[in-house]
């Protein structure tokens, strides 16, 4: 079974909480309740992981690697705005990175430094954005 990592950056604990005008109303705990059902139903294992710190995001990516996960799904919240770090990290380990975006960046104006390393980038169409990103990577691991 494909073991995936699932890694909320800074902010993303307040999911549901803060700004849901543009983040939406479902909360952190209720997302991740539906990636643990959406694992169940597509036959992967996740492991959740939520911090606001660049340097245990870092930790957490190269633990990954070691641990020979086959993917990570991330949203880096507002450590894509210079995580040149996260970036960096993201660049030197075998574990394809996905990121998301609830929101499209191109109609906010933002840019994602960290997204400049990852295999792919999701966003734009809000809490279904995750689950997309999901697709993806099990999509990848069929192909291999
Ligand atoms: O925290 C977030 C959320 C976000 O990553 C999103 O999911 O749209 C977009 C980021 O720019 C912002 O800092």
């Amino acid at each position: 079974m494909p073991k995936i990592l699932f890694l909320q950056g800074a902010n993303m604990e307040f999911l549901g909480i803060r700004e849901p005008e543009k983040y939406g109303k479902t909360t952190a705990d209720e997302l991740d309740q539906m990636v643990r059902d959406y694992a169940a139903a597509k036959g992967f294992e996740v492991e959740i992981y939520y911090t606001n710190v660049e340097g245990h995001a870092i930790d957490k990516l190269f633990a990954a690697h070691r641990q020979d996960y086959d993917g990570v799904v991330m949203n880096p919240g507002g450590m894509c705005y210079a995580g040149y770090a996260l970036r960096d990290c993201i660049r030197g380990i075998k574990v394809p990175v996905i990121e998301v975006h609830m929101t499209n960046h191109y109609d906010r104006g933002i840019h994602s430094i960290s997204a400049q390393a990852c295999k792919g980038v999701f966003m734009g169409v809000g809490i279904q954005t995750y689950m997309r990103a999901f697709d993806a990577l099990l999509e990848m691991f069929k192909a291999k």
